[in-house]
């Protein structure tokens, strides 16, 4: 269940649900069911439950789950948000049946404030959910900060109220659950930040929506949206073979900077072999070379005068994959080593200075993308944290959610790009995107981005696409920070990555 679906996504599976001959009311009844035992699971066997309920579906919702809760023996109070006479639909029909259990709703207003959340030991967020059209203002707005202020546990339908659904993001107020039930499948919002943070712990509930719903949404590749899990690139990625050579696992380059900033390109390196490349050699300027060679061991070390020595290292069409950025140094020089990078036939990766040496200018880097011919044309990947993103392709792309951001950018570039953060997103040319949720927060230390860098060049001198290796590459750096846990710094990185890998391959079997 790796199928992120956006609210008008979800909306139209649901209508296919219903088209297909699940009637809109039991998908209704479903829904409450499950959010009235996440509910239970929450209060124990007895206890006060507050119901904030909306004018639309999602408030359909909670009715079911408040009419459940009450005939299971807890103590309900339903607030909904407007006039009973104007719901409509099968939220109607969930309030008549709600009414029918004699539990009557009273209205959430000026007068009624002070009873969110009252004595209640859990409350039930059904104000908003797919249907979040705008801000939050008002009555509605005083109630969620009356709830997020008082620290009685929450429990979100389908997404906290005031979290967009597509993007994560808080439009006005915005509900902080503990807990969090959805339907069918997951939504960006769930995975995005700040969407993540206010949802909490997420459950996913079956309603009746037929998997085959899922093929009608998306249609094709293009455009689909997943959450980053091995389920996605873990087909692409195999273990050597029984008989294969280091060759076969490919040679990976990574490009120092000068003399005194060379570690970052060490720190790649050494996760580019830790990764599976066969061999990895660490491309050197001459003044830097002592230092490097000092320092490797399994990796190797050639040097290299300029873009035109780099050119003729590269002459080599073993070495496969590339990388340059980490510690390159920000100018004209490391835009030529970019260029002379992307006109060979091999994968590329361009991180960090390597992307700020095309500030404003996204143009060129695109330009000489789509000079790139052969099988692995399509196989460049851009690693920009969001201030790297915002020098390559403008401010203008600010504003839009971390998605969108990465989407447009890929689109623009005609590369992969990976948007770095706590909520990092993959997303190719073509429309097709991850969100990443397994990293940890100790990951944001210096250099945790070049060993990052390290594992995708690692994965591409595999042979996996620039998709795949990229997503790979972020899952995997995630879990080796989670098993590297508190305190760690970029070091660490690498020897964690021996059990990510461990782990990943035999549940891959
Ligand atoms: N479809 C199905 O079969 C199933 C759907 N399910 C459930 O339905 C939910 C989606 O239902 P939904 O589409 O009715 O949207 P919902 O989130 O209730 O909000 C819409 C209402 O809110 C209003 N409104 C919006 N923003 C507002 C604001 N800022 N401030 C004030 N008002 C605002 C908006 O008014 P309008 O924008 O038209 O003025 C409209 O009245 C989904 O999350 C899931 O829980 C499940 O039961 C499974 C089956
Ligand atoms: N709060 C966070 N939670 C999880 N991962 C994070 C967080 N902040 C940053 N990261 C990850 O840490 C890495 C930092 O990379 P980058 O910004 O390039 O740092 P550096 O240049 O120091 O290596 C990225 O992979 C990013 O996704
Ligand atoms: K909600």
């Amino acid at each position: 269940m790796i199928e992120l679906l956006t609210p008008a996504e979800m909306g139209r599976a649901d209508a296919l649900a219903i088209a297909g001959g699940v009637p809109g009311i039991d998908l209704m009844r479903r829904a409450g069911l499950a959010v009235a035992d996440a509910c239970s699971r929450m209060a124990g066997h007895s206890g006060q439950v507050l119901v904030l309920a909306g004018p639309g579906n999602n408030g359909g919702d909670g009715f079911v789950a408040a009419k459940v809760l009450r005939q299971r023996g807890y103590r309900v109070e339903v607030l909904l948000l407007g006039d009973p006479g104007r719901l409509s639909g099968d939220a109607a029909l969930a309030f008549s049946e709600m009414q029918a259990a004699r539990l009557t709703a009273g209205i959430l207003s000026q007068d009624t404030l002070d009873r969110v959340p009252g004595q209640a030991s859990v409350v039930i967020d059904a104000l908003f959910g797919a249907g979040l059209s705008r801000p939050i203002e008002g009555v509605a707005g005083e109630a969620i900060d009356r709830v997020n202020g008082s620290g009685v546990p929450v429990l979100a339908v389908d997404l906290p109220s005031g979290v967009n659904g597509a993007s994560g993001e808080a439009m006005g107020p915005a509900i902080r659950a503990s807990r969090t039930v959805t339907f069918f499948r997951l939504k960006p919002g769930h995975l995005l930040l700040p969407g993540r943070q206010l949802a909490g712990r997420v459950e996913i509930a079956d309603i009746g929506i037929p998997a085959s719903a899922l093929d009608e949404v998306h249609g094709s590749e293009a455009g689909k949206t997943w959450r980053n899990d091995p389920a996605l690139w873990g087909p692409a990625f195999r273990p050597p073979c029984l008989d294969g050579h280091k060759y076969a696992r490919g040679h990976a380059v990574v490009v120092s900077g000068p003399a005194l900033s060379t570690g970052a390109a060490r720190l790649a390196a050494g996760a580019a072999l830790r990764a599976g490349a066969g061999l990895v050699t660490v491309a050197t300027p001459p003044s830097a070379a002592l230092v490097n060679a000092s320092h490797l061991t399994a990796v190797m070390v050639r040097s290299f005068r300029g873009s035109g020595g780099l050119a003729e290292m590269l002459a080599d069409r073993r070495l496969n994959a590339i990388a340059l950025g980490p510690g390159a140094g920000v100018g004209d020089e490391t835009r030529a080593l970019a260029l002379t990078c992307l006109a060979g036939e091999r994968a590329v990766l361009l991180d960090a200075d390597a992307i700020t040496s095309f500030t404003a200018e996204v143009e060129a880097l695109a330009g000489a993308l789509s000079r790139r011919t052969g099988a692995r044309a399509a196989d460049v990947v851009l690693t920009p944290h969001d201030g790297e993103f915002a020098r390559l392709f403008g401010e203008s792309a600010v504003g839009a959610s971390r998605l969108a951001r990465a989407r447009a950018g890929a689109q623009a570039s005609g590369a992969v790009v990976v948007l770095k953060g706590a909520d990092t997103v993959v997303a190719a040319p073509d429309g097709r995107a991850a969100v990443n949720d397994n990293a940890p927060a100790w990951l944001a230390t210096a250099g945790s981005g070049d060993v990052l860098s390290g594992i995708v060049t690692g994965l591409l001198a595999q042979g996996l696409d620039g998709f795949d290796a990229a997503c790979a590459g972020v899952w995997l750096h995630g879990r080796a920070g989670a098993l590297a846990g508190p305190a760690l710094t970029a070091e660490d990185l690498e020897p964690a990555l021996r059990q990510a890998l461990a782990e990943f391959f035999s549940r891959a079997g």
